[in-house]
């Protein structure tokens, strides 16, 4: 059943709604699209539906591992660092994969691949909330690196992306776009949902949480910490050569490691002189929020999260 309005209506453009039964699919102009399924933003143009349709029923593999991030957390780095870590192709550069097909989307296949077909060890990544994962995942098999970032950064670099990229909504302003983040209205939700529900679900699932900041300040120790929790032994020389992989310097100027293909010649992208890694630290809201913003984040921040047990420790060596 399809319920819609007309786009253009009495000569302005309204967005459309159309109502499935679970499914809302919102679309501001022909490009952009949010869709929410099962009370979860998702990326509409990248998402399918008859997929997230049977999630809960995915097949996991015990030697899977995943990627849980909310967009803009270092989504893209931890894959850069699973892949290399997993992958001696990857690890000295032999083999030119884009990082997207290294460890592509669980909810957005971006290049239809048959993940049932996929060898192992299968290396995925994923923005969904805990109460989406597979079934599978919640009876801990498989392994999950779960990555979380300060959310002031998270809104500025969420911001600057979404400008970038044609397929989100841009804003003219970080008010704009503030406003859109706090309501959750932007792909992933509520980021304040996002981490509560993974953390407070963590029991269920056989998962790490590391911070961004953290691998920002030693990506070494963060580096060895995923590969104790992969099991995984790498001698020193490799360990090496996936912390070097990683720098932001390194990666930002390496296209595979920037999404480039895809950003640029599939998806599409806003401007031409722009790169997926954009600034790579810590503390640059300072840049961006005014002090009433600021102030008025700290208050949503401290009645969302003041009982979570969780300690942030991001406030100490901004830049
Ligand atoms: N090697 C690296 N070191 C530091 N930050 C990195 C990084 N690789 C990616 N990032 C940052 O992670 C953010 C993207 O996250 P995701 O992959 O989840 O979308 C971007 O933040 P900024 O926009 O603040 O620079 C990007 O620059
Ligand atoms: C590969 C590019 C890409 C685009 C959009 C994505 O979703 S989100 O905006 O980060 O939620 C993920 C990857």
């Amino acid at each position: 059943m399809v319920k819609g309005i007309s786009p253009v209506h009495f000569g302005f453009v309204l967005p459309v709604l159309r109502i499935f039964q679970e499914k809302v699919i919102i679309m501001d102009n022909t490009d952009v699209k949010l869709l929410k399924y099962k009370g979860y933003y998702f990326e509409g143009s990248l998402a399918d539906v008859d997929f997230l349709e049977h999630l809960d029923d995915f097949e996991i593999r015990d030697d899977d591992v995943f990627i849980i991030t909310y967009p803009k957390s270092g989504t893209i780095w931890t894959q850069q660092i699973l892949s290399s870590i997993y992958f001696e192709g990857h690890r000295n550069r032999a083999e030119t994969v884009e990082t997207i097909d290294r460890v592509p989307f669980l909810e957005y296949n971006m290049h239809k691949m048959d993940y049932l077909k996929r060898p192992s060890p299968r290396l995925f990544s994923s923005h969904i909330p805990y109460y989406l994962a597979p079934k599978d995942l919640k009876n801990k098999k498989a392994k999950i690196i779960y990555i979380y970032r300060n959310p002031k950064d998270v809104l500025t670099s969420y911001f600057h992306f979404s400008n970038y990229l044609v397929t989100l909504e841009a804003s003219d302003n970080m008010e704009q776009f503030m406003e859109r983040f706090l309501e959750g209205k932007v792909v992933g939700s509520l980021w304040f949902d996002h981490v509560r529900g993974w953390y407070e679900h963590r029991h269920d699932f056989n998962i790490l949480f590391l911070m961004y900041e953290e691998m920002n300040k030693d990506l070494r120790s963060s580096v060895l910490k995923i590969n104790h929790f992969l099991e995984k032994e790498l001698s020193e020389e490799d360990l090496d050569a996936v912390v070097n992989q990683a720098t932001f310097q390194n990666m930002k100027y390496n296209p595979q490691a920037n999404y480039d293909g895809i950003l640029k010649h599939e998806i599409g992208t806003r401007t031409n002189d722009g790169h997926f890694l954009r600034k790579g630290t810590i503390g640059d809201w300072k840049h961006h929020l005014t002090v009433d913003q600021n102030e008025r984040f700290d208050r949503i921040f401290h009645r969302k999260m003041k009982d979570f047990p969780l300690k942030f420790i991001w406030d100490t060596n901004e830049e």
